[in-house]
């Protein structure tokens, strides 16, 4: 039997149930503004102590991951260590366990390196300044802030300003990528249009899912089109997924290429991602409740 790890971050898959981008920035971000959502579908980063600072990548989704000083875990630790060279003694063993599609929408990237910077946080004794850990965050990557919060949230900048919602319907989810890796770059790169209309205002208070299901007919992915065009796959999935009960919206998430159903109800969240697991063998299928406050 192993030793015990020091101590345990999941780092919990990101789903913008919309998102629609306003503006472009000079240095070539798009402004953007989008519903964020967490699912209980997470990679794991485990602690324990070594001889010098090292990671370890484990899991389903771990091969072709690099574990050297580009993944976005070393990345986090290092830019820590720069900010706060005392907070966290040298000498961390770090195992990542990749549980969450890479390159698909799900901010698996973002959600590890918030995970990590939670978990400096945590064990280092001193005090941290908040807005301090938030910039450090996005010069990681525009959904890192968001990853930190792990709670449904609406974002705004380049996805960097971040209003956490009060409470949230319960809901659950069904994801499924066809195992197609899509460059976030890429996609920006391939849109037509980036003024589009702002996000409408939220329903107050917001306590049901069919509330939140009418005011999403009213959103958008603007990501979708582009990522559609190079991974048709995703129509295909978007098509299957609105076809099954209870299924409130069938989007793209992020710049793909998973796609999410909505559902309120847990079993027909779970029929429906047994049935497109018996059709789609090779693709992955997961249902799961979102995190809410
Ligand atoms: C599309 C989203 O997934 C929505 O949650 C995020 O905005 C992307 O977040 P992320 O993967 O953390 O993004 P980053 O790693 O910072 O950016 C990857 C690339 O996507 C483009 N990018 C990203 C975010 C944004 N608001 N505008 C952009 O144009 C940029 O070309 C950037 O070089
Ligand atoms: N720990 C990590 N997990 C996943 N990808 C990582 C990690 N570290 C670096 N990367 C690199 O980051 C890139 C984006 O991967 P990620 O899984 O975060 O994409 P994504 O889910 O599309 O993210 P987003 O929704 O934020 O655009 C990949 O090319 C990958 O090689």
């Amino acid at each position: 039997m192993g030793t015990a790890p020091l101590a345990v971050e999941t780092a919990p898959a990101k789903i913008n149930l919309a998102l629609h981008v306003t503006g472009r920035r000079d240095n070539g971000y798009h402004e953007i503004e989008s519903l964020f959502v967490f699912a209980e579908v997470a990679d794991e980063l485990h602690a324990s102590l070594a001889e010098a600072d090292l990671l370890t990548i484990t899991g389903p989704f771990s091969q072709g991951l690099g574990d050297g000083s580009t993944n976005l875990v070393a990345r986090a630790v290092a830019a820590f260590r720069t900010r706060w060279p005392d907070h966290v003694p040298h000498g961390l063993a770090l195992e990542l366990r990749k549980n969450i599609p890479i390159a698909a929408g799900l901010g698996g990237g973002s959600a590890d390196a918030a995970a990590a910077l939670r978990l400096m946080l945590r064990l280092g004794t001193g005090t941290i300044d908040n807005a301090a850990l938030f910039e450090l965050a996005v010069e990681l990557g525009a959904d890192v802030p968001a990853c930190l919060i792990s709670q449904p949230l609406l974002a705004r900048g380049i996805g960097e300003i971040i209003a956490p919602l009060a409470q949230f319907p319960s809901c659950h989810i069904v994801l499924v990528n066809p195992l197609i890796g899509v460059s976030t770059a890429d996609i920006f790169k391939r849109l037509n249009g980036y003024d589009n209309y702002p996000l409408p205002t939220l329903p107050s208070p917001m306590t049901r899912p069919a509330q939140l299901g009418i005011w999403l007919a009213e959103t958008r992915n603007d990501l979708q089109p582009p990522a559609v065009k190079i991974v048709p796959e995703i129509g295909m999935l978007i098509e299957r997924l609105a076809e099954a009960p209870g299924c409130m919206l069938a989007r793209m998430s992020g710049s793909g290429a998973t796609v999410f159903g909505l559902f309120g109800s847990n079993a027909q969240a779970h029929q429906a991602a047994h049935e497109l697991r018996a059709d789609l063998a090779n693709y992955w299928v997961t249902a799961a409740p979102l995190i809410v406050p």
